[in-house]
């Protein structure tokens, strides 16, 4: 049995897996410029993130009814139960679909369908998240939030992902404000490729409660000292930061240098489909490579429950942070 925890960091469509692409393809009648399952994952060999993007935004147009985005779901929630999740806080990215003709009702009546039946199913809970693409503009994404106002009931936050570089969070202040005005919970990738001082203005302009990667926030004491005394937590990556080459090997990352920072540091697995793992084999990994004992682990998992948004349901929270306690490492 793995140690239970939470999954913050995970783009729906990042889990895509090959098989399932040529699945929906054949389904819909859309043409794939590669041969077979074997051929496609030959392409997941990534420079830097806009190279992944590239992959990531093409592979979605085999993507097209509310029943592929329940089979892409309902697929990633089996695999997430194996892998020892108990709450999964699940990204998806409408304006990507928006912009092929996919309305946003397809995508958020499909996903609807497999989370709704997700405790029953998997046992695990989950909540949904609406990401705007930092590289299109603001105006885009206060539309994007206006198609949502229909499914708000369904969604718990908004978060910012996309090309980084050169897309600060202050550009989407309106959009961060205008979804704070209607209850939604605010994260924001930041400090994955960008500077660390995206991570500071996501937190001082859009009132973000949780950082998406903050993989450079070492790089800045003072922001350091924040992040600790506000308890503000981060949603790491590693096995995504050594395939997007934000750095060279997983021993090189600085998750165990951070967990001694005292920052509230989570492991996630942000496109598992294309980097090489899902939540609990990255686990393994960085358990590894950063010879991290079971305490470690322990504290990795109860930080995950920590950073969940459950505070409508405190009680849950409570019993899977019991979970993780009596977690016992000899049944792995
Ligand atoms: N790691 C990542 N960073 C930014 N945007 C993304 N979209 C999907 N995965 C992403
Ligand atoms: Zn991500």
């Amino acid at each position: 049995m793995p140690l239970p925890k939470a999954e913050l960091h995970l783009h729906i469509e990042g889990t895509l897996e090959p098989e399932l692409a040529f699945e929906l393809a054949a389904r819909n009648g859309v043409e794939l410029p590669y041969a077979d399952t074997e051929e496609l994952r030959k392409a997941y060999l990534f420079d830097d993130l806009q190279s992944f993007l590239n992959l990531y935004y093409s592979l979605m147009r085999v993507l097209r009814t509310e029943d592929d985005f329940a089979a892409l779901a309902d697929a990633y929630l089996t695999r997430a139960a194996a892998q020892g999740v108990r709450h999964a806080e699940i990204f998806f990215d409408p304006q990507a679909h928006i912009a092929r003709g996919v309305p946003i009702g397809t995508v958020v009546e499909g996903l609807w369908r497999a989370l709704s039946t997700s405790e029953e199913r998997h046992g695990i809970s989950t909540r949904l998240i609406l990401c705007f693409l930092r590289d299109e503009s603001a105006e885009s994404a206060l539309l994007t939030l206006e198609a949502a106002r229909p499914y708000l009931d369904r969604i718990t936050g908004v978060g910012l992902d996309s090309a980084e570089v050169g897309h600060p969070p202050a550009k989407f202040r309106e959009v961060y404000e205008a979804a704070a005005a209607l209850g939604l919970r605010r994260v924001a990738h930041a400090g994955e490729e960008g500077p660390p001082a995206y991570i500071t203005e996501a937190l001082d302009v859009l009132g973000v409660e949780r950082v998406d990667h903050g993989l450079r926030a070492l790089e800045d004491p003072d922001l350091v000292a924040r992040l600790v005394r506000d308890r503000i937590p981060l949603t790491l990556c590693p096995l995504s930061n050594v395939r997007l080459r934000a750095i060279d090997t997983l021993e090189e990352h600085p998750l165990r240098a951070m967990m001694d920072a005292g920052l509230l540091c989570t492991v996630n697995s942000d496109d598992p489909a294309y980097f090489g793992g899902y939540v609990d084999d990255t686990f393994h990994a960085v358990r590894e490579a950063l010879e991290l004992d079971r305490e470690r682990l322990r504290e990795l998992a109860r930080n995950s429950f920590l950073a969940a948004f459950l505070e409508d349901e405190e009680g849950r929270r409570a019993g899977y942070l019991a979970e993780v306690s009596a977690y016992d490492f000899n049944t792995e």
